[in-house]
């Protein structure tokens, strides 16, 4: 089924001095099942609040979310590991059911033999590798990525790219991919929506050609 995500408004409320901000008004789009669609825009502009409303975690807007695809797996800006549990443990949480999966889903990542890390001796591509393998691990069928290979050296960057595109292709979620930058879109994504204007708007939302080569 088709996800419809319609957001009227969304108000972040004063707070602490600073007024109240329409962040978002009039601002819908459809996902189809599968779909791999890239969010550009400049710092500040919202993608990540909307991938929040998207998820579901922030209710607090005037709109709604029909067709929600779940489970849903959420790579957030900064990994978001728990410190005190290692890679593997980090994982068993979200499948306590299947433990053996998360040694598995460590070694898709290419992370076999650091297992029993602590998320402090880890870097931050390795760390965000845990945070996509811990998305991946509950086969998700809506996949939100944000910004999920900013502020990595350009090889890092590349290995996370190939490892995302790989798991895409053989999971098939709804993706949403939040980037900065065009040329990740374009190398992973099927469609591009680009938010602007002041409240955040839809100001261009394209399909991409993509060559043979390419897929
Ligand atoms: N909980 C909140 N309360 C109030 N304002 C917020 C809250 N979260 C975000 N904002 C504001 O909403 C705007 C959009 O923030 P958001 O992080 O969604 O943008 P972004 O496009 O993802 O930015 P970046 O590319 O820098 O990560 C910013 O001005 C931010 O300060």
């Amino acid at each position: 089924m088709t996800m419809q995500i319609t957001i009227k408004q969304k108000v972040y409320p004063a707070q602490g001095g600073a007024p109240a901000r329409v962040l978002f008004e009039n601002l819908s789009f459809d996902l189809a099942d599968g779909e791999v669609c890239a969010i550009v825009g400049p710092s500040g502009i919202g993608k990540s609040s909307l991938l929040q409303i998207v998820a579901g975690l922030d209710t607090d807007f005037d709109g709604s979310i029909t067709g929600l695809r779940q489970p849903v797996g959420y790579l957030f800006q900064t990994p978001r590991l728990l410190p005190w549990r290692t890679a593997r443990r980090n994982l068993e949480l979200v499948i306590p059911d299947r433990p053996g999966r998360a040694v598995e889903w460590l070694a898709q990542v290419g992370l076999a033999g650091s297992e029993d890390a602590y998320p402090q001796r880890l870097s931050l591509g390795m760390a965000r590798r845990v945070a996509l393998a811990r998305a991946l691990t509950i086969e998700p069928k809506l996949l939100l990525l944000d910004e999920p290979f900013a502020l990595l050296d350009e090889e890092t960057s590349r290995e996370m790219q190939d490892l995302v595109a790989i798991h895409v292709r053989k999971l098939c979620p709804t993706t949403l991919l939040v980037t900065h930058h065009w040329h990740e879109a374009a190398a992973l994504a099927q469609r591009v929506i680009t938010l602007g204007g002041s409240p955040t708007r839809i100001v261009d939302d394209r399909l991409l050609q993509r060559s043979k080569a390419a897929e």
